[in-house]
């Protein structure tokens, strides 16, 4: 029988060779239309406490873009690199998105701009932002962490940033349309404040956009068109962070949350959560290696899920299976 969202369990593919991939920091994971995995990940470039000056200035221009290619595409199943590509164009990657024609969209956290990079050509086809110069205006971001685009209308949207507090929608050909989004005021979080927006997903069948409120430990999700608060998700085995979500078709929204702080006891792990209640369907973590900062996730179409981390450098693939029914 069809199985309802209550029998899937996730457990690691302990076959996938991925798993040992040379990356470098692990910022980005999306599928592309041939269900192949993209990686954007950091080569011999770290994101640490001497990156950036107290203004969210970079201060490692003087070494140059990474020269390594940081976009790699893999095969799902033998995570083979069939392509790699985005050599001496990044700093500090962050997010990756890829829409249904095939183009790439990354945000790069140093330079403070977003990318929309034709498949297979070298020059970007979109650059917005100014290189290297943080800001809050409609042309300057902040850290920049992610980017949507919603396959109806094929305008896309940016989560801004670290050191912004904002959701941007701009249209096809990078026209600013609006935004939403401040600030959080207070240890309460009100619906449209945000304390690092650090991930996004288009949900479709809905026209919603829903954002890992990464600081707030907790998911909102808005009316993609208005920016229209929808709902939020929260639970107290976020923990204090949630880094990444990913919503395929079906219903199944997924989520990472962050290591455990001091004082709080959620271990970190992945989430398989129920769109439309916000229950919590399923919980898992890696066979081999550990989760240490798991910083994106991506949901294929066939309930497949990959989780990138930016210090355990590493990617692993998920697999659904049958959870075995007790015999009763
Ligand atoms: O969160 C941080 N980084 C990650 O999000 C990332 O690497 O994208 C960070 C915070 C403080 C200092 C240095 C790094």
């Amino acid at each position: 029988e069809k199985q309802h969202l209550g029998d899937v369990h996730l457990e690691e593919d302990t076959d996938w060779p991925g798993v040992n991939l040379k990356v470098g920091q692990v910022s980005g994971l999306a599928l592309d239309p041939k269900n192949n995995l993209a990686i954007f990940h950091r080569g011999d470039h770290v994101w640490d406490e001497n990156s950036f000056d107290r203004n969210f200035v970079y201060q490692q221009r003087g070494i140059g873009p990474i020269q390594e290619s940081t976009i790699l595409v893999v095969d799902p199943s033998t995570s083979k690199v069939l392509k790699s590509t985005g050599k001496n164009l990044f700093f500090l990657p962050h997010g990756l998105t890829i829409d249904r024609d095939g183009n790439y969209w990354v945000t790069d956290v140093a330079l403070h701009q977003v990318f929309k990079l034709g498949a297979g050509k070298e020059t970007p086809l979109l650059v917005l932002g100014r290189a290297f110069q943080p800001g809050s205006d409609r042309k300057h971001f902040c850290q920049p962490t992610d980017v949507a685009v919603d396959p109806i209308t094929g305008n896309f949207f940016v989560a801004d940033g670290y050191c912004n507090s904002r959701i941007m929608q701009f249209s096809p050909n990078g026209m600013f349309i609006m935004q939403w989004g401040e600030e959080t005021s207070s240890n309460v979080p009100r619906p449209g404040q945000f304390r690092i927006p650090h991930s996004l997903t288009m949900v479709p069948d809905q026209g919603q956009l829903c954002v890992a409120d990464r600081e707030n430990g907790r998911i909102q999700c808005f009316h993609a068109e208005t920016g229209n608060f929808v709902k939020q998700i929260k639970h107290q085995e976020f923990g204090r962070e949630v880094f990444a979500v990913s919503y395929a078709p079906g219903g199944v929204l997924y989520a990472v949350n962050g290591k455990p702080y001091y004082g709080y006891s959620a271990p970190v792990q992945g989430f398989m959560l129920n769109f439309s209640n916000g229950d919590i369907l399923d919980t898992f973590i890696p066979a081999r290696k550990n989760f240490d900062m798991p910083h994106d996730i991506a949901a294929a179409d066939d309930g497949t899920v990959y989780v990138g981390d930016a210090h355990a450098n590493a990617v692993w693939k998920f697999s659904p299976s049958k959870a075995e029914h007790r015999s009763v």
